[in-house]
C-alpha cells in the first residue's frame, strides 16, 4: 500500500466502446506495475483534450507513463496517407499523448514511453513509422501469437541487443529477451531520438531522449506484463519511479 506521498503519474486513456457507449480506458497492467513495481499512483487523463489544458494534469504530477493500444498513430500525424493496413485508429488519443509527451519533456517530468508509447514519442521527434513490418524484407514476426491464454501471448520470447548506455545502467545486462507484440515499428528515427536496443532483425526496440532534462525512455516490449515477476521489466519500472520520486522531492525542495 503506498502512502499519501506517493507520486502522481498521469496515464493516457485510450477511447473504447463499450455497450455502444464510449470509455476512457487504461489496460490494468500498467496501472498495477506503476503501483506494485515503480510504487507511484498512476492518474487516468481522458483522451478529451480538446476540453482542457494538458499542463494543468502535469502541473499535478510527477511523471508520465505511456501505455500501448491496439490502435495505432494515425499516418496524418507523420505525413503518410492513411490506408486500412494502419487501422485501427484512436485520434484523441493521438493528440492526448502527443500533449502529454511535449509538456512532460518540456517540464523536465520523467517519462517512460511503452510499445504504442515508444511510437508516438518517435512521431512527436518528427520520425515515421513502418506497418505491418513482418511483411518487408529481412523482418521477423513482432505480432503476438494466436493464443487464448494472454500469458502465453504476452510471453518473453525475443533477444533483444542493448546498445545504449544509459538502458544498460537499468538493466544492467546487454542482452535481454522480452516481449515485444506489434506490426508496427519505427522507420525513420525522429530528430534527437538515441536508439537504446534493438531486435535481430534491426527493429529499434528502445530509444532515449538524451536532451531531456530527465528520465525519457520508450520501450517497444511490455515491461508492465511481468513486472512483478520478471528481473528486466522490474528494473524498467524501477527507474522510472526513481527518477519520480527524485523529481517530486525536488519540488518539494524548490517549495521551501
Ligand atoms: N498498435 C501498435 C502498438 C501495439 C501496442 O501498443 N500493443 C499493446 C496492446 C494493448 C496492451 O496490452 O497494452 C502496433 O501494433 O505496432
Amino acid at each position: 500500500m503506498l502512502d499519501a506521498k506517493a507520486p502522481l503519474v498521469a496515464v493516457p486513456s485510450d477511447v473504447q466502446s463499450f455497450n455502444g457507449a464510449p470509455w476512457h480506458a487504461s489496460p490494468q497492467q500498467y496501472l498495477t506495475a506503476a503501483l506494485r513495481v515503480a510504487g507511484v499512483v498512476p492518474l487516468i487523463v481522458p483522451a478529451l483534450s480538446d476540453d482542457f489544458e494538458v499542463g494543468s494534469v502535469l502541473e499535478r504530477v510527477d511523471g508520465v507513463l505511456i501505455s500501448g493500444a491496439v490502435s495505432n498513430v494515425h499516418p496524418s500525424r507523420y505525413g503518410v496517407e492513411p490506408s486500412a493496413r494502419h487501422e485501427p485508429f484512436d485520434t484523441r488519443r493521438d493528440a492526448l499523448t502527443d500533449a502529454l509527451m511535449r509538456g512532460a519533456l518540456a517540464a523536465g517530468l520523467p517519462l517512460l514511453a511503452i510499445c504504442r508509447g515508444i511510437q508516438e514519442l518517435n512521431v512527436l521527434h518528427g520520425g515515421t513509422l513502418a506497418t505491418e513490418i513482418q511483411e518487408l524484407d529481412g523482418r521477423m514476426d513482432h505480432r503476438s501469437p494466436e493464443h487464448p491464454e494472454r500469458d502465453t501471448r504476452y510471453a518473453i520470447r525475443q533477444d533483444v541487443l542493448v546498445e545504449g548506455e544509459s538502458l544498460k545502467r537499468i538493466l544492467g545486462s546487454s542482452n535481454i529477451r522480452v516481449n515485444s507484440l506489434h506490426r508496427q515499428a519505427i522507420d525513420r528515427l525522429g530528430d534527437g531520438l538515441k536508439v537504446e536496443a534493438s531486435a535481430p532483425d534491426g527493429t529499434i526496440e528502445a530509444v532515449s531522449v538524451p536532451g531531456a532534462r530527465g528520465f525519457a525512455l520508450g520501450v517497444q516490449w511490455h515491461p508492465e506484463y511481468f513486472a512483478e515477476t520478471d528481473q528486466h521489466s522490474a528494473a524498467i519500472f524501477r527507474a522510472f519511479g526513481d527518477a519520480c520520486r527524485v523529481y517530486r522531492n525536488n519540488l518539494a525542495a524548490a517549495a521551501e
